[in-house]
């Protein structure tokens, strides 16, 4: 059952306070695309980031894995630019057939994870999730706010503009773009977060701020440590309701030094233990219902190592949003014969 049909059925009237129960199965979709930018290589992240050993980590948590393959894409020939933007009809035409599958996932009940492919995904992706949970929050780990339009983008490359597409309240400011007339936003400014930012450009702040829309950039994350920035952003998401919660991990988030096979790196990023930190605190809600981990270009790493560190960093962010723990088993206490515990002390 998707997780947004177990939040509003289920005849619990608990509310707040009821946990719902962990998916049972995990479904992992690879999106190779690269048309939402110019650099060559991102369409090879999901089979770089399955190489990491994604599937084997996956059913290591205790997850039932559905692995359904990569979706193929079609280059529409003759895709001429619209304004500025950059391949439109190819950018459009993929990310329609991802919202089919992603819908179709998250309908037949999976949690599911989607492997880019550059961000321009993220279009699909959402849409397609909020087509079967219409209440959903969506988290957005990453450097660059991907918030331009088409007016204000400095680049007209699509993996700049996904967020773009998704907003209500942006919708006078989107003009019609070739490929997209599938499109419609459905996301309020105020379901949404920032975390990570640092590389954002002009028009993007005047959004940012005209929207009030809730960020944390990496200086915030200086000041008020990650702990506590995880605290506001799912109190500002979760506290009114329970919903189903979109992690959209861009994994240029982390400091080039950790994930240097990307194509938009930006120095000062997130430390290996802040982006777990994040994914952690995300899992632990039990709301996470679609993630999606894009900009893995294994073609730009300077070495192989580099290249299998960007992979690997993917894998572990992936993993840990899922379950995986730094604390060690899953099997809760009790359950486990040879440790006897004093439960009295254990509550103090
Ligand atoms: N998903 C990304 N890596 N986006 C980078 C965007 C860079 C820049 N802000 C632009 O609009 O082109
Ligand atoms: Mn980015
Ligand atoms: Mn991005």
């Amino acid at each position: 059952m998707p997780i947004c049909w177990r939040l509003s059925g289920g005849g619990s009237q608990l509310g707040l306070t009821s946990q719902p129960s962990r998916a049972q199965s995990v479904a992992v979709l690879g999106a190779p695309f690269s048309r939402g930018q110019k650099r060559g290589g991102v369409e090879h992240g999901p089979k770089a980031i399955r190489d990491a050993g994604l599937l084997e980590r996956l059913s290591g948590l205790d997850y039932a894995v559905h692995d359904f393959g990569d979706l193929s894409f079609h280059h529409v020939e003759k895709d001429e630019p619209y304004m500025d933007v950059k391949f439109p009809r190819t950018v459009g035409a993929a990310n329609k057939t991802l919202s089919g599958a992603v819908s179709r996932a998250v309908g037949a009940g999976h949690t599911l994870v989607m492997l880019g492919g550059d961000h321009s995904l993220a279009i699909g992706s959402v849409a397609g999730h909020a087509q079967q949970c219409p209440d959903l929050c969506l988290i957005w780990v990453d450097a660059h706010a991907d918030i331009n339009t088409p007016m204000s983008s400095p680049s007209g490359n699509l993996h700049g503009q996904p967020v773009a597409f998704m907003l209500k309240e942006l919708q006078d400011k989107m003009p019609d773009i070739p490929g997209f007339s599938w499109t419609k936003p459905f996301l309020s400014s105020r379901d949404l977060v920032y975390i990570g930012l640092r590389d954002v450009d002009p028009g993007e702040y005047q959004i940012l701020k005209d929207l009030n829309i809730q960020y944390f950039t990496m200086r915030d994350i200086d000041r008020l440590g990650i702990q506590r920035v995880m605290e506001v952003s799912l109190d500002h998401l979760l506290s009114r309701k329970q919903r189903p919660i979109h992690l959209s991990f861009d994994v240029d988030a982390f400091d080039p030094s950790l994930a240097p096979a990307t194509g938009t790196p930006v120095n000062g990023g997130l430390t290996y233990r802040e982006g777990i930190y994040i994914t952690e605190e995300i899992h632990n809600t039990g709301l996470l219902s679609v993630m999606d981990l894009v900009e893995v270009n294994p073609m730009l790493g300077a070495t192989r190592q580099a290249v299998e560190a960007t992979a690997s960093l993917a894998v572990d962010v992936i993993a840990s949003s899922l379950g995986q723990t730094r604390e060690g088993a899953h099997a809760s206490i009790d359950e486990i014969p040879s440790v006897k515990v004093d439960t009295e002390q254990l509550r103090l």
